[in-house]
């Protein structure tokens, strides 16, 4: 399907309630299912990610019902009760369930078999697949253990320590998870913090985990093995990634103003929000949840490796911003987004280029120089990543151009209800075609 925008849309203003958190979500309805008991999850995110999430959940032996105020009560097996899936689990588009899949898989007697989209099976899986097998996890897995459809067979894994080469919440979190079933605590040392959504659960579910900062500037994180108890209600945050899309495209109008409310404001978040403000926008952030966004004429910056974790997802909404911006902006040390959902290095420069940027890539990278003054109407591709769908969005409606977004269904991967969004805000006449 195709987005179609007309001309004379604006930058988005207004109040912003983001949808839930797509990460929060995955990790509650885990959580949900690995504590022996019911489990209240309130404001999960309708993401088609997440999605897979509840049907693998489901084929581990969860029982979901929803209620009629769209709450979701979870009856889980708990780690002991989990059963062997009578089919293949299917992660669909999402990296998270796939990595994190494979952690769990390794509790669950019997044979798990994990699948996903064509996309997802290019996304390396030997960064979560020989530390697993390091501790004892029998998986194996397409193209020598690299890739998906894998089959785990659960067995007891030793503890031990993993040492991270890539800064990847999802590598973690895989392994953490596997270690609640060790026969010793498991600890992940990490290049860089990166989000704590794992260890937060974990500690909710009652479980030890231990973190240190070490002196070389890594990040080390334990867990010892145990029974998590069930949480009566875990409520998800509203996710700061989706709240990216606008509050950049606000950051970069003079003159716009944005009030974002209910998002998850962790540190290893919000990379995106200090970007901004060092670029110029005035950013504030009122309370525990409310960031309110004042646009500017921003100034070029340049984004370092440790940062890239923090607003890893958020590059290519922040590539917008470089465009706009007076000068040569860059980023370096982000080899990491050649294996996302597209290639975010290439396919991020191919969707400014349609604006007639100027954008260099490198291995780990690209250059811009700003500004650029687009004049419309664009073409822009998707490559079926919902954050370059919803990139090339906003900035077509701060520019008041008319674009075209070529299969721009795949926003429900973690925003389903972003184009209703995007109308409200920005006051944007859009149709869709097939
Ligand atoms: O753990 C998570 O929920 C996620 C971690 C990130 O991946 P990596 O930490 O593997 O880079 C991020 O890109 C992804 O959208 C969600
Ligand atoms: C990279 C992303 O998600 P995942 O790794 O879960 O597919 C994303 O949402 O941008």
């Amino acid at each position: 399907m195709d987005l179609v925008i007309r001309p004379g849309a604006h930058a988005p203003s207004g109040v912003l309630e983001p949808p839930p958190d797509k990460s929060i979500s995955h990790r509650a309805l885990l959580g949900a299912l690995l504590a022996r008991g019911t489990t209240i999850v309130e404001g999960l995110s309708r993401a088609l990610d997440v999605t897979a999430t509840l049907e693998a959940i489901r084929a581990f032996g969860a029982v979901v019902s929803e209620r009629a105020n769209g709450t979701l009560e979870i009856d889980g097996p708990g780690i002991e009760g989990l059963v062997e899936p009578e089919g293949v689990i299917d992660v669909g588009n999402s990296g998270t369930l796939a990595r994190l899949g494979l952690g769990v898989a390794t509790l669950v007697p019997g044979l798990v078999v994990i699948d996903g989209d064509a996309s997802v099976r290019r996304r390396p899986m030997a960064r979560v697949i020989e530390p697993l097998r390091s501790l004892g996890a029998v998986i194996d897995a397409r193209g020598g253990a690299r890739w998906l459809p894998a089959a785990v067979r659960g067995a007891r894994l030793a503890g031990g320590t993993i040492e991270l080469r890539v800064a990847s919440a999802q590598v973690k979190s895989a392994l953490l998870l596997a270690g609640l079933g060790a026969a010793s605590a498991v600890s992940v040392v990490e290049p860089v913090a990166t989000r704590p959504h794992t260890e937060e659960l974990l500690g909710l579910l009652g479980l030890e985990v231990d973190e240190e900062e070490l002196a070389d500037g890594r990040h080390r994180v334990s867990v010892v093995p145990g029974t998590p108890r069930p949480v009566e209600r875990i409520v998800v945050a509203r996710d700061p990634s989706a709240a990216a899309f606008f509050v950049v495209a606000a950051a970069a109008t003079p003159g716009a103003r944005l009030e974002v409310r209910g998002a998850y404001l962790g540190p290893t978040r919000t990379g995106y929000l200090d970007v901004l403000r060092r670029m110029g926008a005035e950013i504030e952030v009122l309370g525990r949840d409310t960031v309110i966004v004042r646009g500017a004429a921003l100034g070029a910056t340049t984004i370092v490796a440790d940062e890239v974790p923090s607003l890893i997802d958020e590059v290519p909404v922040l590539a917008v911003a470089f465009a706009a911006a007076r000068g040569t902006s860059r980023i370096e040390g982000a080899a990491e987004l050649r294996v996302k959902e597209s290639d975010r290095i290439e396919t991020t420069a191919r969707m400014l280029e349609a604006f007639g940027a100027t954008v260099e890539t490198s291995h780990d990278g690209f250059v811009v120089e700003g500004p650029t003054s687009p004049s419309g109407p664009v073409l822009v591709d998707s490559v079926r990543d919902h954050r370059i769908a919803m990139s090339a969005a906003v900035w077509a409606a701060t520019q008041g151009i008319g674009a075209r977004i070529r299969d721009a269904e795949w926003v429900a991967t973690s925003y389903p209800g972003f184009v209703d969004d995007f109308v409200r805000l920005c006051e944007a006449v859009v149709r869709t075609e097939d």
